[in-house]
């Protein structure tokens, strides 16, 4: 795989990120880990940067742009953004903010089925750039694809940002469903419900319904549904094993977004009036109003139903 070498700027050392610049910097890129701990200044890094990735948690992602913002950046910089969560104030993805204060850069969204610790052990793995710009997913194509990284391109953004983002709601309930030894038939209808909800935020929010059936979506979804390497997966676990969230959070190690990500999801299918029983679940036990037997209860004994929403009504008997 032949390319010109880049200055690729990673934000955030934690353990994506880490494991990120490693894989740039595996091709030969010149790579620069910022972390806020560093002694390195977020100016001095960026000057000369083609391609900026962020790989900060969601809620230091504004206050990280903010201060990209009042840095000297090329006009031809790339940003590139790798969080999976939501902004609890505007209900904003990562890409949505960056490009709110980049108007005028390419932004590239990066996800996938991407446990960072079988990552950095250079297991096989891939993921998806997705970006409008096809030419700057194409860039971010080349700068982490390696014989250990396949990554695609797709030009839906926001289904590949959401897929990744939604499925760790869902993987808290499939952490549940283990922690309960509900079985596999039960693990099986979870997660498939699970990525029904998914769809049906993230049709009513422009993505395409095609996306959440490949990598990003249904891909990820049962990475995170079945390892324990997932913080989300972890998370559930241990609440079905009688932790409280909040020993849970003190002793996790990094972020689980799928907390804060419940509580913006919640507000979302509100807003807009979109059915959405499994996540409801998980924001009522994290919120400490249903225990996990109860959540599941409350899921086997809803009113019965057809299984597709939207099937033409000819196609039905
Ligand atoms: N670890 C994984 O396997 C994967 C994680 N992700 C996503 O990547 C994001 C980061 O995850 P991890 O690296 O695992 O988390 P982490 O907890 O290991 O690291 C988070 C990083 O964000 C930085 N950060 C947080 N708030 C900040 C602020 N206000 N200013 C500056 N820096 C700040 C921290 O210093 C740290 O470097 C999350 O959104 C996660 O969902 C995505 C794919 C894989
Ligand atoms: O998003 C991930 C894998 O693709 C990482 O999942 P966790 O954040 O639950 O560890």
């Amino acid at each position: 795989m032949s390319q010109s070498v880049k200055s690729v700027v990673i934000l955030g050392a934690g353990a994506w990120g880490t494991a990120l610049a490693k894989l740039a910097a595996i091709n030969g890129n010149q790579v620069h880990l910022w972390s806020r701990q560093g002694s390195q200044s977020l100016v001095s890094v960026l000057e000369n940067a083609h391609i900026v990735l962020s790989a900060i948690s969601m809620q230091g992602v504004r206050d990280v742009a903010s201060v990209v913002q009042s840095s000297p950046v090329s006009p031809e910089t790339i940003f590139v953004t790798a969080t999976k969560g939501l902004e609890p104030k505007t209900t904003y993805t990562p890409s949505q903010i960056w490009q709110e204060i980049f108007p005028n850069h390419p932004v590239v969204v990066l996800s996938g089925p991407n446990l960072s610790q079988e990552i950095v052990r250079e297991l096989p793995a891939a993921t998806v750039v997705a970006s409008k710009n096809i030419n700057a997913a194409q860039s971010v194509q080349l700068v982490f694809s390696s014989s250990r990284f396949r990554v695609y391109t797709n030009p839906d953004p926001v289904g590949v940002e959401l897929g990744g983002t939604l499925k760790n709601v869902i993987a808290i309930a499939a952490g549940v469903c283990d922690g309960l030894n509900l079985g596999t038939n039960a693990k099986a209808a979870l997660v498939t419900r699970g990525l029904t909800e998914i769809v049906r935020i993230g049709k009513n929010l422009g993505a395409k319904t095609e996306t959440f059936y490949g990598l990003s979506g249904l891909g990820d979804l049962l990475a995170t549904c079945n390892s324990p390497l997932s913080r989300n997966y972890q998370l559930g676990y241990q609440l079905a094993h009688g932790k409280t969230l909040k020993e849970i959070l003190a002793s996790l190690p990094g972020t689980a977004e799928g907390v804060n990500t419940c509580r913006v999801l919640m507000e979302i299918a509100q807003q807009r009036s979109i059915a959405i029983p499994i996540s409801e679940q998980v924001y009522q036990l994290l919120e400490g109003e249903v225990t996990p037997q109860q959540a599941l209860d409350q899921l086997m004994l809803r009113d019965i139903k057809p299984e597709f929403d939207d099937f033409p009504k000819e196609q039905m008997w």
